[in-house]
């Protein structure tokens, strides 16, 4: 099985049947203070929202390489250790393509976070998230990262890009992704 196949976490046929693009989501960590690095986005898709870091994987990397690559572009940070804490698929109304985001949690970084062209950073307490300028999904999902659980999420957005109207939510043993 290709190694960067969902198949063996979401068995619908529904899902199956769609096209996916790969994206990267990541959260650096202050573990000693118990914050989190969020950014402004400031251009695209989820302008004006607070959210971690990624973007789209590019062909010639993977999906670990891809997470790095947009933390240093999107934040200045560089990472020292990186380790995946999540799946989630994105479905929305009318869209042909899943969104498939790979999360990830970065706990030793070099440098400093400094403003870019596509986000503005800014450190929350992980227990004190601005959820309500968020997207929909996080605050379902960050509960997860709380406990230290690994898990994988469906979530079925309305057309509006706001608002979900079903979602799957579990805790998986491991994301052996490449
Ligand atoms: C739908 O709910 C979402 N929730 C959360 N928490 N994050 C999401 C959601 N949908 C998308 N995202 C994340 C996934 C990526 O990190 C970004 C979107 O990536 P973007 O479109 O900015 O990709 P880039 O390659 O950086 O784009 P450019 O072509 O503009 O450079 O949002």
């Amino acid at each position: 099985m290709d190694p960067r196949s969902v198949a063996r976490f979401v068995e619908d046929a529904e899902h199956q049947a769609m096209a996916h693009r790969l994206y990267t989501l990541v959260f650096p960590m202050d573990e000693q203070n118990d914050r989190v690095l969020l950014g402004m986005k400031k251009r695209g898709f989820g302008r004006d929202k607070l959210n971690g870091f990624g973007g789209k994987v590019e062909a010639n990397e993977t999906i670990t390489k891809g997470a790095e690559r947009e933390l240093t572009e999107e934040s200045g940070l560089v990472t020292k250790s990186i380790k995946q804490c999540g799946l989630l698929l994105f479905y929305f109304e009318k869209d042909p393509v899943a969104m498939e985001v790979h999360v990830f949690l970065v706990d030793r970084y070099e440098g400093a976070a400094v403003e870019t062209d596509e986000m503005r950073p800014q450190w929350f307490g992980i227990r004190d998230m601005p959820f309500e300028r968020m997207w929909a999904d996080d605050s379902h999902w960050w509960p997860y990262v709380l406990r230290g659980q690994k898990f994988v999420g469906q979530f079925w957005f309305k057309a509006d890009q706001v608002t979900f109207t079903q979602h799957t939510l579990r805790a998986v043993d491991s994301l052996d992704f490449a």
